[in-house]
């Protein structure tokens, strides 16, 4: 990630930045404007981005271009997208693609809702798919909702996990330096670029360990691990009772294998849950034989539309006492979780069965607890939609 001003009062060696960028023949296009409204006050300074990603991907050794490989089933490029626009003063990110891609992308930016982003046409080499962008943020076009920015970050579109602090760091040195022979003679070749045509001397600010590319195929099973774990992290129980039960019991054998887990039991807490994207259930239903409860959750997961990004799990946990039901009732009445989860499938959220044996003896019930808690922490980790609707007895 580099970033560079654009005119404005800049510090040292002002040179003649962007000077030569005449008008532009680059029809660009453009996402909603409402963000970019309610972000604009967060920060001074007009920060715009600009995203290369016109390239081909040789190295990765797949027909479609990696930007847009899939996943956890979302194209690599929407986590840049989202990781730049959900920092409120970055005011435009404009993107280069090529003609032949400029279709698939105005689809992603729609079906994912990105906000805040206009895309040009790519380039044949990356500093000319970035030179593009520039052209569209340097210059005031007709119909075109972008102003010139003063400063600009240039971000691969193939660096998903780039964090706010990291960008505000090199926002800020940009203001700041614009002079260091060490970072010209250790830097990157676009450091170069910069002083040779814009006569500005950069600075380097170290990135963090997350800010890699996304270069070979292994490196997207790298970043598919990083946000499977990311998104793992919060786990709500949602209890249909609230009395002491084994469920509570579940809940403290669960606590061995998982980190960071919330319980909630009412409507209320789960709503505030889900807002703040908390993307793992699971939901312990002990009052009735049926799925009354996960009916419940699932309701709210769908109204909330928070499986757009990423894939929620719901496990719906049953508890199997041969003394009150029949284990063939049982069974029968839970195998409409098939259905359920295919259903589910359409709205990204991957619906799980567990059923825990509940026996008598004390010993045995541990051992099935802890089955079903391990069972469950799989589940959550992997996010494997070929077992959904499956029915795991513990
Ligand atoms: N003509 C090009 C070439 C590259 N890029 C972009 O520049 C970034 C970093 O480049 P790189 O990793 O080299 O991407 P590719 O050129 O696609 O990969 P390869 O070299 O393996 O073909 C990527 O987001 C890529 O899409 C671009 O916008 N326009
Ligand atoms: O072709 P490579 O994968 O070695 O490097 C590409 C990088 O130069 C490019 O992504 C910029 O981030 C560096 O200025």
């Amino acid at each position: 990630m580099e970033s560079g001003r654009l005119g404005g009062s800049g510090p040292a060696e002002p040179g003649p930045r962007l000077r030569g960028l005449r008008g532009t023949d680059q029809a660009v296009w453009a996402s909603s404007l409402s963000e970019a409204e309610a972000g604009a006050g967060c920060f001074a300074l007009a920060v715009a981005a600009v995203l290369p990603a016109g390239g081909s991907g040789e190295r990765m050794g797949v027909p479609t271009p990696k930007q847009f490989c899939p996943i956890l089933e979302r194209p690599l490029i929407s986590y840049t997208l989202q990781a730049l626009e959900r920092v409120c003063w970055i005011k435009d990110i404009v993107v280069a693609v090529t003609g032949e891609n400029m279709e698939a992308m105005k689809g992603i930016i729609q079906r994912y809702q990105h906000k805040r982003i206009s895309l040009v046409e790519a380039g044949v080499t990356r500093h000319r798919s970035i030179f593009n962008g520039l052209k569209a943020l340097a210059e005031d076009q007709p119909n075109s909702r972008l102003s010139k920015p003063e400063v600009v970050i240039i971000h691969d579109a193939v660096r998903p996990f780039v964090e706010e602090d990291v960008l505000l760091k090199v926002v800020t040195a940009a203001q700041e330096y614009g002079c260091s022979d060490h970072d010209l003679e250790f830097g990157t070749e676009c450091l170069h670029l910069a002083l040779k045509y814009c006569h500005i001397k950069a600075k380097l600010v170290e990135g963090s360990p997350d800010l890699w590319k996304v270069t070979y195929k292994r490196d997207l099973y790298a970043a598919e691990s990083i946000i499977k774990e990311r998104i793992s992290q919060q786990i709500c129980v949602v209890m249909d009772t609230k009395d002491e039960h084994v469920g509570c019991r579940l809940e403290e054998t669960l606590k061995n294998e998982l980190n960071h887990m919330k319980k909630v039991t009412s409507g209320r807490d789960l709503q505030q849950i889900i807002l703040e994207q908390c993307y793992s259930f699971v939901c312990v239903n002990v009052m009735t034989s049926d799925f009354e409860e996960t009916h419940k959750l699932l309701n709210m997961l769908e109204e909330s539309n928070i499986s757009i990004l990423y894939p929620v799990v719901v496990i719906s946990v049953h508890f199997l006492d041969y003394k009150s039901v029949p284990f063939g009732q049982k069974m029968e009445n839970l195998m409409h979780i098939r259905e359920f989860a295919k259903e589910m499938k359409k709205r990204n959220i991957l619906l799980y069965g567990l059923l825990i044996y509940y026996p008598q003896d004390e010993q045995k019930l541990k051992e099935s607890l802890k089955q079903g808690a391990t069972i469950i922490a799989a589940l959550i980790k992997e996010r494997n939609s070929g077992l959904i609707g499956q029915l795991l007895v513990a």
